[in-house]
């Protein structure tokens, strides 16, 4: 855990607060102002090494993009493809997910993608895993009205549990592949553990759910 704080990780950091936002609580409910636009917003929770959403804001000018990592000196490597990308619709932050709602306002992001996630094989540590109950409520709060969570993945344990946890909270799947890269799926953007681990004949699952409109879930 040591090596994953290294100072000078935190120093780099700190040299770019135009591309990793210092203070996100200072700009909840005023993310669009930041970014001089009303375009939706979409995140990515553990976003570590940043070459998914390099990627898709590259493709997709219309959408912002923020990349949420833990651990500074893997953010680094993230923030150094932004310094040479310069890419106006892509910011970083370096938080924990469970603050979430310290950042965001109800409804100001539309997806959230988790990739390759951290498992958290054992029972006794479930609730650090990203699809857990807890995590799954802080998302409605940040999230539109039917917003999404896109989830890959190519640890089979941990897709089944997901599944399990999206469908006991009452979120709708709009898409599965228990075979991502031998499916029709258009338009994927490999991050770094995908392209590490199907390199070695890993199968890679994804899933798209989306929530329950809020005047149904309130029985209206
Ligand atoms: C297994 S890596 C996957 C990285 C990247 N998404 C990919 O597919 O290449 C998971 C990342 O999530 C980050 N992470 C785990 N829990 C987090 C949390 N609660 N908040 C923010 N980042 C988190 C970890 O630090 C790690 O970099």
């Amino acid at each position: 855990m040591r090596l994953r704080n290294k100072p000078w990780a935190k120093e780099k950091i700190a040299a770019y607060p135009q591309y990793v936002i210092p203070n996100p609580e200072e700009h909840k409910g005023r993310w669009n102002e930041l970014f001089g636009n009303d375009h939706p917003i979409h995140i990515e929770i553990g976003t570590g090494k940043g070459k998914f959403i390099t990627e898709m804001a590259k493709a997709n000018p219309n959408i912002n993009y923020i990349g949420i990592e833990l651990y500074p000196s893997v953010l680094v490597s993230a923030l150094d493809k932004l310094i040479e990308n310069e890419l106006p619709n892509l910011r970083l932050l370096n938080v924990n997910a469970k603050d979430l709602t310290n950042f965001f306002a109800e409804g100001e992001i539309e997806r959230i993608y988790l990739n390759f996630s951290d498992p958290w094989p054992k029972k006794r540590h479930e609730k650090r895993r990203l699809t857990y109950r807890a995590f799954l409520e802080l998302y409605e709060k940040v999230l539109v009205d039917e917003g999404e969570i896109h989830f890959k993945t190519d640890n089979q344990a941990f897709f089944e549990y997901s599944l399990v946890s999206f469908s006991q909270y009452g979120l709708v799947l709009t898409y599965v592949s228990l075979d991502l890269h031998n499916s029709d799926f258009e338009g994927n953007v490999m991050t770094e553990y995908e392209e590490k681990f199907s390199a070695k004949g890993n199968r890679i699952y994804r899933c798209e759910v989306k929530y329950p409109p809020k005047h149904q879930k309130a029985g209206l």
